[in-house]
């Protein structure tokens, strides 16, 4: 029933106004499906290749495709993937783009679903997942390599932990997103938004960490339910090794003076989520900094682990992190993506969905979230394709899909 007839490959839009992938699967039985490829701006070293769309799109076809259509079933997500992997003869995607793969990954994904008649989230997770889900990370204040002028940190994330639902934890993000507008217009502060919609103010970090700080407090308040803040430092972003450590616009922090900065401020501002606190070529650093602070935050890894089942083994024998990030276009395929969550899972550490800072109106991570249940998502806090996942997990919530 879910043979795949026919592939459609194009040229779309992401949010950046960048060149994407869409591709549409159809099937036998006349199955659809139609997913579309994210883009990162701090990608890490170790990431799967992307390649300009219409290459991606021109080497899918000629490759990718026939061993696809007419040959494999979007019902069996691991053949899909399997081939994609056997078509593109690399380790990293770089023949067809992991752009292509991911978007006929998830399009297939959607497919076989849809001949199913069961929403994303319980083809891929099961009949038995779906009663969790994920506290939405929700990106308030960004700089780094997402707004010029800004925050040397990348991104300060609300975490409405206490929520009662995902609705009350999307709106309560929105409005701390709010609540951050009216202190800096209060400071005036002008700002503008960075690539995920964050403001993107031109701060200091620690007066982002003050104003992080009063508006979830303020919008706790109001909501009456806890909210606590988390950072993505982007690491790897900051550290340079010609200048011997982590660059910032006050000077140049040592490993250790990182490790001791991080590990302050989860104390002073009990930060729930840390994500690539350092760079992503030390393990060691990591796993010191996860010996002071994790069991009292989650220490993730992004560029670290690049969703790559080999990089978090490598991870975990050296005690680097809790966490792992997972971004599916990071690896190429949504059974990467699921292996490394399993691996994580026995392994105890968490897993977290995550966007890319150039994204589309696709949301098959707010449905990877859920099947696999993982304790956060990260898709932005306002702009449509960042609403597009927290809209898509209401709905799921709410039984609607
Ligand atoms: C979402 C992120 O940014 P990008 O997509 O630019 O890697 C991130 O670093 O977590
Ligand atoms: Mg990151």
């Amino acid at each position: 029933m879910t043979l795949i007839t026919d592939i459609r490959l194009r040229r779309v839009l992401d949010s950046r106004g960048n060149a994407t992938v869409e591709a549409d699967v159809l099937t036998e039985s006349g199955g659809f499906g139609r997913g579309k490829a994210p883009s990162g701006a701090s990608t890490g070293e170790y990431e799967a290749i992307e390649l300009p769309a219409q290459e991606a799109i021109a080497n899918a076809r000629d490759d990718a495709l026939p061993r696809l259509v007419g040959e494999v079933h979007a019902g069996n997500q691991r053949d899909v993937d399997a081939a994609l992997r056997a078509a593109d003869g690399s380790d990293d995607f770089s023949e067809i783009g992991a752009n292509s793969a991911v978007a006929i990954s998830m399009a297939a994904a959607k497919a076989g679903a849809d001949v199913l008649g069961a929403p994303l989230f319980q083809h891929l997770g099961g009949t038995f997942r779906g009663n969790e889900y994920p506290t939405p990370l929700g990106n308030i204040i960004g700089g780094g390599e997402h707004a010029a002028d800004a925050t040397n940190i990348q991104e300060f994330l609300a975490a409405p932990v206490g929520a009662p639902s995902v609705e009350d934890a999307v709106f309560a993000n929105a409005a701390v997103h709010q609540e951050v507008h009216d202190i800096l217009a209060e400071r005036d502060l002008p700002a503008g938004k960075g690539d995920e919609g964050a403001w993107a103010p031109s701060v200091s970090d620690d007066e982002a960490f003050e104003i992080m700080n009063e508006a979830v407090e303020t919008v706790a308040d109001d909501f009456g339910f806890a909210i606590t803040f988390g950072l993505d430092v982007a690491g790897a972003e900051l550290y340079d090794d010609d200048e011997g450590g982590y660059v910032y616009d006050d000077g140049v922090k040592s490993t250790e003076e990182q490790i001791e900065y991080i590990a302050e401020k989860v104390e002073e501002y009990d930060l729930v989520y840390v994500e690539d606190p350092l760079d992503e070529n030390d393990y060691e650093a990591f796993a010191d900094l996860t010996d002071r602070v994790g069991d009292q935050t989650l220490v993730c890894g992004d560029d670290l682990f690049v969703t790559n089942v080999e990089r978090l083994e490598a991870g975990i024998a050296a005690g680097a992190g809790n966490s792992i990030l997972i971004k599916p276009n990071q690896i190429g395929t949504l059974t990467d993506a699921v292996d490394a969550i399993e691996l994580a899972t026995r392994n105890g550490y968490e897993s977290v969905v995550s966007h890319r800072s150039g994204e589309t109106e696709d949301t098959t991570i707010a449905h990877l979230a859920v099947a696999t249940d993982a304790p956060f998502i990260k898709t932005g806090a306002v702009g449509g394709e960042r609403t597009a996942k927290l809209n898509e997990l209401i709905r799921i919530e709410d039984n609607a899909v």
